[in-house]
C-alpha cells in the first residue's frame, strides 16, 4: 500500500501516527499533500513522510488516498482528485456530511469509495469509528480501510445509511463526554477539591469507569447497582440528574446532531442524474 493524505490536520496527523505506529506501512509508502506548507514541513519531520509536490502528484503516486479536509475545501479538491485518479485508486474519505454518491460522482466512474466517520480520540489511538462502502468498493478495498482505522482504535462496517447517526453518536462524542468531565470537576471545585486534584480524580474515573464496562462485559446499569448503596450518597445523587432529565438530555442531543449530519449531507449530495441543474 502507498497512502497519500491530502490534508494534515488534526485527524490526518492522527491516522499517519496511527499507521506508522501499527506497522500497517512503512513511512517511506506514505505522503501528504496540505496546502499549509508548514503542516507538511512538520509531519515530514516527525514521522519520516514524504511532502507531495501537489495534490495531483500525491493521488497519482498512490493506491490508497485518504480525504482529510474540511467539507468547505471539498469542492475544489474533488475537482483536482478527479482529474488526477484516472487508475481508480482507493479513496477513503473522513469528510464529515459528504456522501458516497457525492465522491463518486466526481471521480472516474469505478473508483472504490469507503466513507469514514472517526472521532478525535484517534488523537491518542483510542478512537471509534465507523465505514461504510461505497458501489466499487470490494471486501479488499474495505479490508484495507478497516486495518488503517483499527491502527487508531476500533472500527466497524455500517451502511451508509447508519453515518448520520454514527456522526451523531461517537463522531461528536467526545464533546459530550467531554462537557460531562468538565462539569463534574467544575463540581469537585465547588465542593471544595483543589482543581488539579479533582481533575485528576474525575479523568480516572471516567477513564476507569469505561474500563470496567469493557472488560467486565456487564450492563451498566448492573454496575451502576454495584455503586448505589440503598438509602446512600450515589442515589441521592442520581434523583438529581433523573429529576432534571439527564437521559433525556443525552437522547435529544444525540437526535439533534444526527439531525444535523442528515441535513448536511442533504445539502451536499450529487445531483440525481437528469436533474435541472
Ligand atoms: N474533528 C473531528 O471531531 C472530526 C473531524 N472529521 C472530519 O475530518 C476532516 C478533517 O478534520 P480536522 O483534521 O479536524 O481538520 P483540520 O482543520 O485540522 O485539518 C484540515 C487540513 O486540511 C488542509 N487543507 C485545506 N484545504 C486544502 C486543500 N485544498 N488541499 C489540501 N489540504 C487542504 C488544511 O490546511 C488543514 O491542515 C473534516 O472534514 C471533518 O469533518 C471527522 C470526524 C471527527
Ligand atoms: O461537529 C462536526 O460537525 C464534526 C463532525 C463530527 C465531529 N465534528
Amino acid at each position: 500500500m502507498n497512502i497519500g493524505f491530502i490534508g494534515g490536520g488534526n485527524m490526518g496527523e492522527a491516522l499517519i501516527r496511527g499507521v506508522i505506529q501499527a506497522g500497517v506501512v512503512s513511512s517511506d509508502r506514505i505522503q501528504v499533500y496540505d496546502v499549509a506548507a508548514e503542516r507538511m514541513d512538520f509531519l515530514a519531520q516527525t514521522f519520516g513522510i514524504l511532502r507531495a509536490a501537489s495534490l495531483s502528484q500525491c493521488v497519482r503516486a498512490c493506491d490508497t488516498v485518504v480525504l482529510a479536509i474540511k467539507p468547505q475545501n471539498v469542492p475544489e479538491v474533488l475537482e483536482q482528485m478527479g482529474l488526477a485518479a484516472t487508475h481508480r485508486p482507493l479513496l477513503i474519505s473522513i469528510v464529515a456530511g459528504i456522501p458516497l454518491s457525492r465522491l463518486e460522482a466526481a471521480l472516474p466512474s469505478g473508483t472504490p469509495v469507503i466513507r469514514v466517520m472517526p472521532n478525535t480520540p484517534a488523537l491518542v489511538l483510542s478512537g471509534a469509528s465507523a465505514l461504510a462502502r461505497g458501489r466499487h468498493a470490494e471486501d479488499v478495498h474495505m479490508a484495507s480501510a478497516l486495518k488503517i482505522f483499527r491502527a487508531v482504535g476500533i472500527a466497524h462496517e455500517v451502511p451508509e445509511k447508519l453515518l448520520d447517526a454514527v456522526t451523531g453518536l461517537t463522531g461528536s462524542g467526545p464533546a459530550y463526554v467531554l462537557c460531562f468531565l468538565e462539569a463534574l470537576i467544575d463540581a469537585g471545585v465547588l465542593m471544595g477539591l483543589p482543581r488539579p486534584i479533582a481533575a485528576d480524580l474525575v479523568i480516572q474515573t471516567v477513564l476507569g469507569t469505561a474500563l470496567m464496562v469493557q472488560k467486565t462485559g456487564k450492563h451498566p446499569a448492573i454496575l451502576k447497582d454495584m455503586v448505589t448503596s440503598p438509602g446512600g450518597t450515589t442515589i441521592h445523587g442520581l434523583e438529581i440528574l433523573e429529576s432534571r432529565a439527564f437521559r433525556g438530555a443525552v437522547l435529544g442531543a444525540v437526535r439533534a446532531a444526527t439531525e444535523r449530519s442528515t441535513a448536511l449531507g442533504l445539502a451536499q449530495s450529487a445531483p440525481k442524474p437528469g436533474a435541472a441543474a
